[in-house]
């Protein structure tokens, strides 16, 4: 099955990598880059320790109380697995790789995709992301895990179809042996008005240096990352003047990126709930969903636990914040600590 997921990717797949930073100037290469006539070249290393967290503030003390670091209470968590089938869910960005200045060079390390991959082996696996699916697979390359792309409006899920979600919005996908994959896209209609979008956009910030524009298929991400203070409100201007052309659509705001998003009532934590469905784990006493995302976006999947009062949402945060996440690591590395336990223990109690 494993295969015939990577060829349905192989026939997917579209558009190469082709914009990469200068090293020494990247806010010249993100103005240009939507020109698209910068030759490739090498991605920046990302720094290894970032945002180490202030162990002697007070307010971060008393946050890791409400949220305790998911290593410390990792026993706990085996505790409530006993018995259960666990089903992780990860986000990409800041999660499983570490936040980047340019988004295109947000790779993920061989370690951590050998921990995902492990982990999937032992328990149902999904990365769910605000990037297009493609470009989530792009940078994973596991064909171990499903994949949702576009904050969850375009799952790749398990084959089972379900009746309580609308028909129009599932496709099975057939691979030459006939095994078959579901693909759940509840905003197609809107991708004809993303293309007017996209366009727009483009067109409009064309001159605010820095700007990087990313096309994630059914949402937009407006990457300020690179604009300098003083041309920030000229942009958000015009992202809302577009925006103001499209009342179906909303923005969200996310780390120095404004999202351009379909409304619709649908988010990480409908796709969780999606995922958890398609696998045929609806019942909720007998799974444990484990969620690990360090987004705003991700706060709806935690809140989804919060309400079913099931599994452990796990926040990655170095800072305190607001959050329904009960359990907190403070950065990728601990991310992969955690990947690493959690496919042990797999492998000790299958
Ligand atoms: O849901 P996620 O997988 O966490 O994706 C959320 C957004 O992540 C990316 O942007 C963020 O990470 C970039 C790379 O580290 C960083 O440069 C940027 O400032 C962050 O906002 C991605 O590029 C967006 O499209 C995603 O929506």
């Amino acid at each position: 099955m494993r295969d015939n997921v990577a060829r349905l990717y192989e026939a997917l797949r579209f558009g190469r990598w082709f914009r990469k930073p200068a090293v020494t100037d990247s806010i010249q290469y993100l103005s240009k880059s939507r020109n698209d006539k910068i030759e490739p070249h090498e991605c920046i290393a990302p720094d290894n320790h970032p945002n180490q967290p202030n162990l002697d503030d007070p307010k971060y003390i008393s946050w890791l109380k409400e949220h305790p670091s998911a290593l410390k209470v990792f026993q706990g968590i085996l505790n409530a697995a006993k018995g259960r089938q666990v089903v992780v869910f990860l986000d990409y960005d800041g999660t499983l790789a570490p936040i980047v200045d340019d988004p295109e060079c947000a790779f993920m390390s061989d370690a951590m995709r050998s921990a995902v991959r492990d982990v999937a082996r032992h328990f149902p696996t999904a990365i769910i992301s605000g990037r297009s699916r493609n470009k989530v697979y792009e940078f994973v390359k596991l064909d171990e895990v499903y994949y949702a792309g576009s904050h969850g409006m375009d799952i790749m899920g398990p084959s089972m179809q379900l009746k309580s979600y609308e028909c129009k919005y599932q496709t099975k996908a057939l691979d030459k042996k006939g095994n078959e994959f579901t693909i759940f896209q509840p905003a197609q209609e809107f991708l004809p008005a993303i293309q007017e979008i996209l366009d727009k956009l483009n067109k409009r910030t064309h001159d605010i240096q820095g700007v990087f524009i990313e096309d994630n298929r059914f949402c937009i991400s407006v990457h300020y990352r690179h604009v300098l203070e003083d041309d920030y409100d000229t942009l958000e201007k015009e992202v809302l003047s577009v925006l103001a052309e499209y009342p179906r659509f909303h923005l969200t705001r996310g780390k120095k990126v404004l999202e351009i998003r379909p409304s619709i009532q649908w988010n990480k934590g409908n796709a969780l709930v999606y995922l958890l469905d398609t696998l045929g784990f609806s019942n909720s006493s007998t799974v444990l969903p484990i969620y690990v995302g360090d987004d705003k976006t991700d706060e709806d999947a935690f809140k989804v636990l919060r309400s079913r009062r099931q599994g452990y949402p796990i926040i990655v945060s170095s800072s305190p914040r607001e959050t329904s996440a009960l359990c907190s690591l403070h950065d990728p590395s601990e991310v992969l600590s955690f990947l690493i336990r959690l496919a042990r223990w797999g492998a000790t109690s299958s």
